[in-house]
């Protein structure tokens, strides 16, 4: 089997709130180009494994390397490098309501690109951007005026217009009718195929698991309790998982 690199590894991750030890020896790794599922019930960690991963939260321990770097080492300056390759799309899409579409598409551009560099290919960018989202029709509208579904997709737009080597999702579908979530689960599927994006995807949306995921890990008490296909864990009869299944 061909081998991958390894984009994100975490090792032995423990961070607890107080007595609330909230992830414990936390382990896992992703590889370039691989949808990774976290599935886990409200609570167990999903969020704050994200945050760590992005250095939101320090952990108490272990470590964690993203595109090769020990996050722990990086000073702020060099996080914010590392931060322009890891796209994030929010479950509150985070779009600004008092600008346009364009605008809002820009403004990642605005942080992370020379000027000269946005002079030249911002309009570019923001067309291309749209585009993969098939929403070009929409540049010069108002978030107000697009529906749930169109904003989450402007969102990934946003997202995806820095070229992020790493998309970390937070609960892309919540909130969604049934087909809007799985266009949007589509429209992953394609960013993946697109861009050969490594992503790791927070959900509970069991459609959305069984269409993006190559792999899915189970956060149970902290720990990694299984680590598997869709297919794979469908099909087991541990109580633990056929909760999530059945
Ligand atoms: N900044 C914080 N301070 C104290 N406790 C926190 C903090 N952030 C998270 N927690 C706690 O850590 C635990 C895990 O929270 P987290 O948000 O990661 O859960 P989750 O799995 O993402 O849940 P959901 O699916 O509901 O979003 C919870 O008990 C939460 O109260």
């Amino acid at each position: 089997m061909e081998k991958k690199e390894s984009v994100i590894v975490v090792e032995a991750l423990n961070k607890s709130f107080g007595t609330n030890h909230v992830l414990r020896n936390f382990s896992m790794t992703v590889q370039q180009g691989e949808n990774l599922v976290i599935l886990g019930k409200s609570g167990s960690g999903k969020s704050v494994l994200i945050k760590c991963i992005i250095n939101l939260i320090e952990p108490d321990s272990g470590k964690i390397i993203v595109l090769g770097q020990d996050t722990s080492e990086l000073d702020q300056d060099e996080m914010d490098v590392l931060r322009a390759d890891v796209g994030f799309l929010f479950q509150s899409n985070a779009l600004y309501d008092s600008m346009t579409v364009r605008e809002n598409l820009e403004f990642p551009l605005r942080r992370h690109w020379t000027k000269e560099r946005r002079q030249k290919g911002a309009k570019e960018a923001v067309l291309e951007a749209l585009q993969d989202v098939g929403l070009s029709h929409t540049i010069d509208m108002m978030p107000a005026e697009l529906s749930g579904g169109m904003r989450k997709r402007i969102a990934l737009a946003r997202t995806l217009i820095l070229r992020p080597k790493v998309i970390l999702y937070d609960e892309p579908t919540t909130g969604l009718d049934p087909i809007t979530a799985r266009e949007i689960s589509q429209l992953m599927l394609d960013v993946q195929k697109k861009y050969n994006a490594t992503s790791i995807i927070i959900s509970h949306d069991m459609n959305c698991i069984r269409m993006t995921s190559n792999r899915v890990i189970m956060l149970i008490d902290g720990y990694g309790y299984a680590n598997d296909t869709y297919d794979n864990l469908c099909l087991s009869t541990d109580p633990k998982i056929r909760e999530f299944f059945d």
